[in-house]
């Protein structure tokens, strides 16, 4: 997810030599550095040395001991944003220098191709010029949204993990037709560009999710006797509680 951030905010102007990205190994310093042009250290506490913006990428297992490690070398004046699901801001006011001020994203991967949709949420102390600078970070990994920090565990539920249940279900509609006799390959292209086809067509044209799907649903025809077997499946009842589920592990994760 890191990664993905840093290539949105390359592309959304940020200078590659104002950008200093940390890592573990070796192998991955050489392939940022390559693709990237920024520079990269495995030392934490130089990084944030003076710099402007912190963003934490790490698991949520691991932000309390990588801000342990890195708080007393945290400009006052820094905005730190993070990107881990669950952590309350006051998880990372309680452990950083008083009036540092934390922003909470919830990104989501089609940030890697500038089509993310990212929600923020201001801790205790951000003022709205640093939402307008992660704003800016977030910018050219696609949209960015304002939400209340109660509400981001539910966000992380729908577009964070959402793109996981896209996947699902065009890995799902490609096994389908492979079960009806299709090859892999063509299956897997009629599920991808019926997806992409299916998603542009409600952004374009604006329309209602339910009016798009009575527009295929023939009454009497095919559709409506697969829509029946999902709906007898309980398909729809499965998304509230899969969406449900993650809203409640994002709780769980930050304790
Ligand atoms: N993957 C996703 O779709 C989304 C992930 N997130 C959040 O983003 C965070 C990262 O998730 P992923 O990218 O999926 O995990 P990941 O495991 O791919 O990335 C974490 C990275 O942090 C590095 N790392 C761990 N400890 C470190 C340390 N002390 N110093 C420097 N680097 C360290 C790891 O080497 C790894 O490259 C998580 O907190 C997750 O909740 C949020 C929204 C969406
Ligand atoms: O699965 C996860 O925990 C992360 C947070 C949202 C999407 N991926």
């Amino acid at each position: 997810m890191g990664e993905a951030v840093l290539a949105g905010a390359l592309s959304a102007g940020w200078a590659a030599s104002d950008v200093v990205a940390t890592v573990r190994t070796e192998a991955k310093a050489q392939r940022l550095r390559e693709t990237y042009r920024v520079a990269t250290t495995s030392d934490n506490v130089a990084a944030v040395r003076g710099a402007g913006l912190v963003l934490v990428g790490v698991k949520p297992k691991d932000v309390g001991a990588l801000l342990d490690e890195i708080a007393s070398a945290i400009d006052p004046q820094a905005v730190v944003v993070t990107v881990a699901a669950g952590h309350p801001a006051a998880f990372y006011e309680q452990r950083l220098p008083a009036g540092v001020p934390v922003v909470r994203a919830v990104p989501n991967t089609p940030a890697a191709i500038g089509a993310g949709i990212t929600a923020i949420a201001p801790g205790r102390g951000a003022t709205d010029a640093d939402l307008e600078a992660v704003e800016h970070l977030f910018s050219g990994t696609g949209a960015v949204v304002r939400a209340a920090e109660k509400d981001l565990n539910a966000v992380s539920a729908i577009s964070g993990s959402g793109p996981a249940y896209i996947f699902y279900v065009a890995d799902a509609l490609a096994e389908a037709g492979v079960l009806l006799g299709l090859t892999r390959d063509v299956a897997r292209r009629l599920a991808v560009q019926t997806l992409l086809g299916a998603s542009r067509l409600m952004d374009e044209s604006g329309e209602h999710p339910v009016l798009l799907r009575e527009k295929v649903t023939s009454p009497g025809g095919t559709t409506a006797a697969a829509l029946r077997t999902l709906d007898d499946g309980g398909v729809r009842a499965s998304f509230l509680a899969a969406a449900t589920a993650a809203r409640d592990r994002a709780d769980e994760l930050g304790g």
